[in-house]
């Protein structure tokens, strides 16, 4: 990489933005955070990041707390700081159209949206991570972006653009998307049943948020990344296959015209996807240590069970119909996910309500920003009401 690029981080508290800081720390001549935007949840942190980088300006989701972040700010950083303070449900979006060479999604949730279609607005690359306003987006967010515009951090989908960089796009036969399987691989429904919170926080290969790691427990993550494998690359939902590999190695592949696979391979470590999706196309020296070929090692493959995991088959249903059929889908596993935390459903009720919510659905007129997001209230209600069928 040539000249320093400059980053505007969304998320910055969360998993991938804690990350994405120690990528930038321990690379200063690559890479200089200008912004950051969080939630609220950890405004301590917030503030010291926003000291510790010297940021031009902080923004948090809750406007409530702009009082409380300033006060920090002057504790962390010194009165007379300079940083400019945004609060409120608009201040992640507003803080992704500042001027940037890079903007890092890495909010969780259907929120990201408005702050994804900020960033491509502004004509900053996206470096997304935040799979979810791509996904409920759909034709919207390709439609708003410049050809590489967006640049996968998901590490199933770095794999794929750097496999990708191994031939013609007509030479590419199919994808196939690696799934950990989450903590519950090789169980049956009936296992399924009495599965707690605790132990679908307990992902076998990942650190993460509490969304996708039980998104990554029920499989819905992997139904997410199907139709984000659709919209970043182009490719049919029947050429792109999804195989369980327990390992989190080989982070996906591509089968060419010729009968030759080209993988991604290497520790599961989301540093490596965040620094190449802020240096794209290229690669950070030491982003992470390499696989270890010294000590034998095993890495496996098996079939997807669709049976106990029907949320791939579910997102391949809602991707097919595309419109805001993935917005409900999202929308409604969300809702059925934080209700799976409280303990009002069970771990199975999750898809049960989900593919109920999807059965439900109707799309009226052409797909807009508008009809996004009313398909994603609509379908929050209607999973609510459907929980409350259950109890
Ligand atoms: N973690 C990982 O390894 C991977 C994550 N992803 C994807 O990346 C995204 C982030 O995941 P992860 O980091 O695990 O999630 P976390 O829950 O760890 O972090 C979410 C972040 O979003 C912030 N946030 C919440 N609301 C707002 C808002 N209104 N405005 C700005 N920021 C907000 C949170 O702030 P606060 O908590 O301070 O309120 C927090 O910083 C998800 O889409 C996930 O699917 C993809 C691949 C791997
Ligand atoms: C690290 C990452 O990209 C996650 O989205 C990961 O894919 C989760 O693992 P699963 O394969 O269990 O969903
Ligand atoms: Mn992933």
């Amino acid at each position: 990489m040539s000249e320093r690029r400059d980053v505007v981080l969304l998320g910055s508290t969360g998993s991938i933005g804690t990350q994405a800081i120690d990528v930038v720390s321990r690379n200063p001549d690559h890479f200089r955070v200008v912004a950051l935007a969080a939630g609220g949840g950890n405004l301590e942190l917030l503030a010291a990041q926003a000291a510790q980088l010297r940021v031009a300006v902080v923004a948090t989701g809750d406007a409530s707390k702009r009082a409380a972040l300033e006060e920090l700010l002057n504790r962390h950083a010194g009165a007379g700081h300079g940083i400019e303070v945004l609060a409120g449900p608009d201040a992640a979006a507003e803080v992704a159209a500042r001027p940037a060479d890079v903007v890092l999604n890495g909010i969780t949730g259907a929120i990201g949206l408005a702050p994804t279609l900020a960033a491509l607005g502004a004509g900053s690359t996206l470096a997304l991570a935040n799979k979810e306003s791509l996904i409920i987006g759909g034709e919207l967010v390709t439609g708003a972006a410049a050809p590489g515009q967006i640049v996968p951090v998901d590490s199933e989908h770095s794999a794929l653009a750097q496999a990708l960089r191994g031939g013609t796009p007509d030479e590419v036969k199919r994808l196939v998307v690696t799934a950990s399987g989450g903590p519950f691989r090789g169980r049956t429904r009936a296992d399924l049943e009495k599965v707690t919170p605790a132990q679908a926080l307990r992902h076998p290969t990942w650190n993460m948020g509490p969304m996708v790691t039980t998104n990554s427990a029920t499989l819905v993550n992997k139904g997410l990344e199907v139709i984000e494998a659709h919209l970043l690359f182009g490719i049919p939902f029947d050429r792109i296959d999804v195989v369980v590999h327990p390992q989190s190695i080989v982070h996906s592949m591509v089968e060419f015209t010729d009968g030759s696979t080209l993988a991604q391979c290497s520790p599961p470590d989301m540093r490596l996807p965040i620094a190449l999706g802020m240096g794209w196309p290229h690669r950070v020296p030491e982003a992470i240590g390499g696989l270890d070929w010294t000590t034998a090692s095993t890495w496996e493959f098996f079939p997807l069970d669709d049976e106990a995991f029907p949320g791939v088959r579910l997102a391949r249903a809602a991707g097919e119909r595309a419109g805001t059929f993935p917005a409900v889908y999202n929308a409604a596993n969300e809702e059925c996910v934080w209700a799976f935390h409280d303990g009002r459903i069970g771990f199975n009720q999750i898809l049960d309500v989900v593919g109920d919510v999807l059965a439900d659905h109707t799309q009226e007129g052409s797909l807009t920003i508008e009809a996004v997001l009313a398909a994603d209230t609509w379908a929050r209600e209607r999973a609510r009401e459907r929980m409350a069928k259950l109890s």
